[in-house]
């Protein structure tokens, strides 16, 4: 893996050609696949070759513009409806992040707005798509620094009111980070942030950020596979546990024991997010509602306020609907069952070197399971979502987005 890139999607402005981070080969294999059309992005998308809320809000619409240009310069003519329901068709194929849907339905208001009366695509078409997806792509990243920095400024806020002093250590879920935006992350990216600021060799404060925990986060495992790559590739110090370990590590770091010799108090669990609604509630990867009421149970039984566990969601503009007013009216999407029971990947030898892919079965052939790839934690135990704006926290226990 000597070639190693975080950037997950690839735009030449110049050529007009998108290119995407094969997502299944990580993180044995960098291997980039072009995206040529409509067609490729919704299958890309579909089977996770990219994946995370704005990673794929921007691969689609990046894949409308390719789309469009690549058939002006065949000479393939195309209608202004087919368009239309081929960005529709796109949209289905992830249902419950909302960036996608919001990339599309903005798209769409524009060519309906400059191009109401117009039949045939042509290249003003054109021109506005692809204006339109370069300047989603660069927001994206200007509000993910903005994310990172608004969520330190509340973690640092947080452990100075409780008068907190020492190492502290945050925990994750899934993969929020350069894998699955343009670049530096939400929930993984105020943790970027944080190791750059409060490190213990650069902080000022009495405290100091020793070690982020990220979770395996089955069964896609995108913690196992992408997180702690990430983290690796930065030096940022990390121990991965799986899912079913976090009360565990909790309650150990809070009796003051040691864990792969740190002991450093979980104080914040940072998700980021696929969906958040008008009240608050909050669509992540499925276990993240497990945390949030982890987090709660660990502060009602606490000794003193320096013990409570802060649950943040990260999350741009971009992921919030407030159309949709509380989380149950979230479609969550469900997944093959093979996701469940299999695993895919390469053979590691003995030396290390990545051989053939194989799979793998990890339970009983032809049973049922239930493979939903999301849940929705609600706003009540929610303390904070951080947005590109600010550091929002609820009033009478009520958001307002
Ligand atoms: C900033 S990524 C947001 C969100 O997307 C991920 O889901 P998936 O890997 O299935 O696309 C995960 O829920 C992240 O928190």
């Amino acid at each position: 893996m000597s070639d190693r890139t975080l950037q997950a999607i690839k735009f030449s402005k110049e050529n007009v050609t998108l290119d995407i981070l094969d997502q299944l080969q990580l993180p044995y294999s960098t291997v980039f696949i072009p995206i040529k059309s409509i067609q490729d992005a919704f299958d890309a998308i579909k089977s996770m070759q990219v994946r995370g809320a704005p990673a794929i809000a921007i691969v689609g619409a990046f894949a409308i513009t390719v789309d469009t240009f690549n058939n002006l310069k065949a000479g393939i003519s195309k209608s202004v409806s087919e368009l239309l329901q081929s960005i529709d068709y796109l949209v289905t194929s992830r249902p419950t992040a909302v960036n996608l849907s919001n990339a599309c339905e903005e798209i769409k208001s524009l060519i309906n707005e400059k191009f109401e009366l117009q039949l045939i695509v042509d290249q003003e078409v054109y021109e506005v798509l692809f204006e339109y997806s370069v300047a989603l792509h660069e927001d994206d990243l200007a509000n993910n620094y903005k994310i990172g920095s608004n969520g330190l400024n509340y973690i640092i806020e947080t452990l100075r009111a409780q008068q907190f002093t020492g190492p502290f250590s945050i925990m994750t879920v899934c993969n929020t980070g350069s894998l699955a935006t343009s670049g530096h992350g939400t929930a993984l990216g105020i943790i970027r942030t944080v190791h750059e600021q409060l490190s213990k060799l650069k902080t000022k404060e009495s405290f100091w950020f020793e070690t982020a925990y990220p979770l395996e986060t089955r069964p896609y495992n995108q913690g196992a596979k992408l997180t702690t790559y990430e983290l690796q590739y930065e030096n940022i110090p990390f121990t991965m546990i799986c899912d079913n370990m976090v009360t565990s590590l909790i309650s150990t770091l809070r009796k003051g024991e040691k864990v792969k010799d740190v002991c450093a108090p979980v104080k914040f669990i940072i998700a980021g997010a696929d969906r958040v609604v008008k009240n608050g509630d909050s669509a992540n990867k499925i276990g993240t509602f497990q945390l949030a009421a982890i987090a709660n149970y660990f502060n009602t039984t606490s000794a003193s306020e320096k013990e409570h566990i802060k649950f943040i969601i990260a999350a741009p503009n971009t992921t919030i609907d407030r159309q949709t007013p509380c989380g149950d009216q979230i479609v969550i999407e469900e997944r093959p069952s093979n996701e469940l029971t299999t695993l895919k990947g390469p053979v590691l030898t003995s030396d290390g070197s990545v051989g053939e892919k194989m799979t793998v079965g990890v339970a009983t052939p032809g049973i049922q399971v239930w493979n939903p790839a999301f849940d929705v934690a609600p706003h009540q135990l929610i303390d904070c979502i951080v947005t590109e704006e600010r550091a929002i926290e609820k009033i009478n226990n009520e958001f307002t987005l």
